[in-house]
């Protein structure tokens, strides 16, 4: 059986989240000539522990793009999208989905509580994105959850440059309040800061459009790995 994607996040030693995503905020294209097999072949050669995919219709996405990716890897896949009832829940794990993406600005708490315990009762893992800390007093089981600072502004379609000091504000409280496996999503575009954010405390980091970009991901990844070895020495 294949770990859940909470578990294969943590027992990663590079733990990046690879994402598959077709367009940037404002609309270019992101994936170029390659097919979306091409890709996510690249992101497993290159030693992704999980992948996630949007769906999000913003960036291109649909929930096709969800099935092609599941059927191109054994890797646990997360959707990216706004997900708000509990069928597309059941939608998601039908198409091969380990992980769902729920955004707790976009939520009333009854709705994460209940979103939350849907997911895990179908064996999907909790990807929780947050922004501020209030956002954690009403999040249930959050040891068994991802709980992920998202570092740009959703409701302006992630237009913002992001901002990576909210991540590091908000570590010790994800911590203080049980959670296992935070981590830093959006607007991570320097190995350096990468490296940064995972020496902070990050369990993983969530990245898309520079890896999306980069002609170089196995340079990009050897600069983060020295970046950590740096940080580490
Ligand atoms: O964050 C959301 O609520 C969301 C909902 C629906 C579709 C996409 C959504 N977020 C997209 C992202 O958060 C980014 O694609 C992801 O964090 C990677 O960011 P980046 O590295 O800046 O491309």
């Amino acid at each position: 059986m294949s770990p859940s994607f909470i578990d294969a996040l943590l027992a990663a030693p590079r733990p990046l989240v690879m994402e598959v995503k077709l367009r940037d905020p404002h609309g270019a294209d992101l994936l170029g000539p390659r097919t979306v097999t091409d890709l996510v072949t690249r992101y497993e050669q290159a030693g992704a522990p999980c992948l996630s995919v949007v769906t999000g219709r913003w960036f291109g996405g649909t929930p096709r793009l969800l099935r092609e990716v599941t059927a191109a890897t054994q890797l646990p896949v997360l959707q990216k999208d706004f997900l708000t009832r509990p069928a597309q829940l059941e939608a998601a794990r039908a198409l091969g989905a380990s992980a769902v993406l729920l955004t707790a600005a976009l939520l009333p708490a009854t709705s994460l509580t209940r979103l939350v315990t849907t997911a895990l009762d179908l064996g999907l893992t909790p990807f929780v994105e947050i922004t501020e800390e209030r956002e954690l007093d009403t999040l249930p089981r959050i040891a068994e959850c991802v709980v992920a600072v998202n570092n740009k502004d959703i409701r302006t379609r992630e237009r913002d440059r992001g901002d990576l000091g909210r991540s590091l504000r908000l570590l010790p409280a994800l911590r203080a309040a049980g959670c296992r496996a935070p981590v830093s999503a959006s607007a991570i575009t320097d190995p350096h800061d990468a490296a940064r954010l995972l020496d902070a405390g990050y369990a993983a980091l969530l990245i898309g459009t520079s890896l999306m970009r980069t002609g170089d991901l196995t340079g990009w990844l050897a600069d983060l790995d020295a970046a950590r070895a740096g940080v580490a020495a």
